[in-house]
C-alpha cells in the first residue's frame, strides 16, 4: 500500500503520530520533534508524487526542497515510498535507507542504522520490525514481521518472523519478538498481531 489519495495521506499521518507517541501535531513540534517533522514532509511528498498536474508539480518542488533541508538538518535519509504506515523514528541522527527498500507497517528505526543495496538487491522488511541503534541490513533479504534486530547487528541473510537477531554476522539469539521492545505507544493492530506472543 502506498499513499495515493488524501484519505491515504491522513491515515499515514495519523498512524505515524500514534507510532511516535503523539496525539496531534502543533507548529512547535517542528522544533521539538524534528525527526517526526521530517517524516511528515516525507508523507506529503509521497502523496504529491502520486498526484498529476501542474499545481501538484509546483507543490511537490516546494515540499521536496523542505524535505531535503530537513534531511540535512536531521541526518535522516529515508526516501519516500519505503515505509508503511506507523513508522516510528526514535531519534534524529544518521539513518540511511536505500530508495528501493520496502518495509511494512509500524516499524521502528533507531539512529546510526543503514539499510542498503548489496549483491544485486535490497532488504524487504515485514511489519513491526524493530531496528536497534547501529544495525546494518543489506542485500536481497527478507526480514520477517515482528523481528528485533539487535544493536550493531550486521544482517545479510533472511530472518524468520518473531525472532531476535544480533551480532556480526547476525544470528538468532532468541524467540522474543518486537512486542517486548517496542514502546507501549506503537500500535499492534489486530491484523498485524496474529502471530505475536
Ligand atoms: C537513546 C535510546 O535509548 S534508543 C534505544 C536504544 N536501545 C535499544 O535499541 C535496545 C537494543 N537492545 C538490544 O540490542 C538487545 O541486546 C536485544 C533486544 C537485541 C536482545 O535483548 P535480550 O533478548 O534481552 O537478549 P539477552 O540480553 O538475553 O542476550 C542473549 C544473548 O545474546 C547476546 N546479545 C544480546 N544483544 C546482543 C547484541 N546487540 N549483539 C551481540 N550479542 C548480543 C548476549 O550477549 C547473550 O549472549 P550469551 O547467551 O552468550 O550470554
Amino acid at each position: 500500500m502506498t499513499i495515493q489519495t488524501w484519505p491515504d495521506l491522513r491515515y499515514y499521518l495519523d498512524e505515524d503520530l500514534k507510532a511516535n507517541g503523539m496525539t496531534c501535531w502543533r507548529f512547535q513540534d517542528r522544533y521539538r520533534r524534528p525527526e517526526v517533522y521530517y517524516q511528515r514532509l516525507m508523507r506529503k511528498l509521497e502523496y504529491l508524487l502520486a498526484q498529476p498536474g501542474m499545481i501538484a508539480r509546483a507543490r511537490r518542488s516546494l515540499v521536496r526542497f523542505r524535505f531535503m533541508r530537513m534531511s540535512i538538518a536531521t541526518g535522516i535519509s529515508i526516501p519516500p515510498g519505503v515505509f508503511g504506515p506507523g513508522l516510528s523514528i526514535a531519534h534524529y541522527g544518521s539513518i540511511v535507507v536505500h530508495s528501493k527498500v520496502r518495509a511494512g507497517a509500524y516499524c521502528r528505526i533507531n539512529s546510526a542504522t543503514n539499510i542498503g543495496f548489496a549483491n544485486g538487491g535490497v532488504p524487504y522488511l515485514g511489519d513491526h520490525v524493530y531496528i536497534s541503534p547501529g544495525a546494518v541490513l543489506y542485500g536481497p533479504i527478507t526480514v520477517g514481521s515482528r523481528v528485533v534486530i539487535g544493536a550493531n547487528a550486521v544482517v545479510g541473510k533472511n530472518v524468520p518472523e518473531d525472532v531476535t537477531v544480533a551480532g556480526a554476522p547476525a544470528r538468532v539469539i532468541s524467540n522474543r519478538n518486537s512486542r517486548s521492545v517496542m514502546p507501549k505507544f506503537v500500535p499492534f493492530p489486530e491484523e498485524h498481531n496474529a502471530a505475536s506472543n
